[in-house]
């Protein structure tokens, strides 16, 4: 396989790591999508330390250069802010990407675009499952409709440094689990793009944006990452409770993301996908 990766931080790295550790074979070739800034750290860190998950490795600075790698798959794992810029391209000149920043798709226009793209360039689009589980099953029962979804997802106050979390609540000095927002898996993603993916996720699965019901909550007594959620639908309901290790790299990102993906690369190797 010839894979691309968007991003070089701590999925990324994570994932090279993974590969490295299962792959049968090397990757035929691995080209790296980074910031012109981090290019020549880039470079060093994945000559000194993943030199064998590839035959032949390179940097590059946009899609355009990507693709001229020929890649046969592409992993996002950048952040919203990367998806205009490289997901689209690559999914117009004909290649899959797993996405892991899913909640860019709640810009309604974005979606519709990589919708457009995927399509135009005969392209899938792959939405892992990311940090959170059960979304086969969602996914199912959302093509019947009448779903009720309500997430609630609680991470350690250091989780949400960075966020709108911190004009809410004293992150530093919180005694103890406070909601400090509720409302619908738009508003969640848009507003905390490194840590509402999962709200993304379940809607993009389920019963829609404005329908799926989110409370973001951060709780100094959290075993974890915690994404609980329930459904009730007319053919089924259930609830679900994960508590993530976060990643040792990124307290926002939960280390399970990276095996989720992981997942999808190796459906997309092995005689057997599950
Ligand atoms: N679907 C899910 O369940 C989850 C999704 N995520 C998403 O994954 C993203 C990445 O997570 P981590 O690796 O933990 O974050 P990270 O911050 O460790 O790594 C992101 C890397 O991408 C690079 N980057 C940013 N913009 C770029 C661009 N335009 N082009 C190339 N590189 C760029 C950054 O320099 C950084 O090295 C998060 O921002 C979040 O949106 C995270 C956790 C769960
Ligand atoms: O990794 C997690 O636990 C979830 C996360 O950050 C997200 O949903 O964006």
């Amino acid at each position: 396989m010839r894979l691309g990766l968007i991003g070089f931080g701590n999925i990324a790295g994570t994932l090279l790591d993974l590969l490295s550790k299962t792959l049968d074979a090397p990757l035929a070739h691995l080209c790296v999508v980074t910031l012109p800034e981090f290019a020549a750290e880039t470079e060093a860190r994945l000559q000194a330390e993943f030199g064998a998950v590839a035959q032949d490795i390179s940097v590059v600075g946009d899609a355009e250069a990507l693709l001229a790698e020929k890649p046969d798959l592409v992993v996002e794992c950048a952040g919203h802010g990367a998806v205009v810029a490289h997901v689209l391209p690559v999914l117009r000149a004909g290649t899959d990407v797993i996405m892991v920043s899913i909640g860019a798709l709640s810009d309604a226009a974005l979606e519709a675009d990589l919708r457009a793209a995927a399509s135009a360039g005969g392209a899938r689009l792959v939405l892992p499952a990311g940090a959170v589980g059960g979304i086969d099953l969602l996914s199912a029962l959302g093509a019947a409709g009448g779903l009720e979804v309500r997430y609630r997802g609680s991470k350690p106050p250091r989780a949400w440094t960075g966020t709108p979390a911190e004009a809410a609540v004293d992150l530093a000095n919180l005694t103890e689990a406070t909601t400090f927002f509720t409302g619908n898996a738009r508003e969640a993603a848009r507003d905390f793009p490194k840590n509402a993916n999962v709200a993304a996720t379940l809607a993009l699965a389920g019963g829609g944006f404005e329908a799926t019901r989110v409370e973001l909550v951060a709780d100094p007594a959290a075993p974890g990452n915690v994404h609980e959620y329930s459904v009730v639908s007319p053919l089924a309901k259930y609830s679900m409770r994960i508590e993530n290790l976060p990643s040792a790299g990124n307290a926002k990102t939960s280390v399970s993301t990276v095996y989720s993906v992981l997942r999808e690369i190796r459906n997309r190797i092995g005689p057997v996908a599950i």
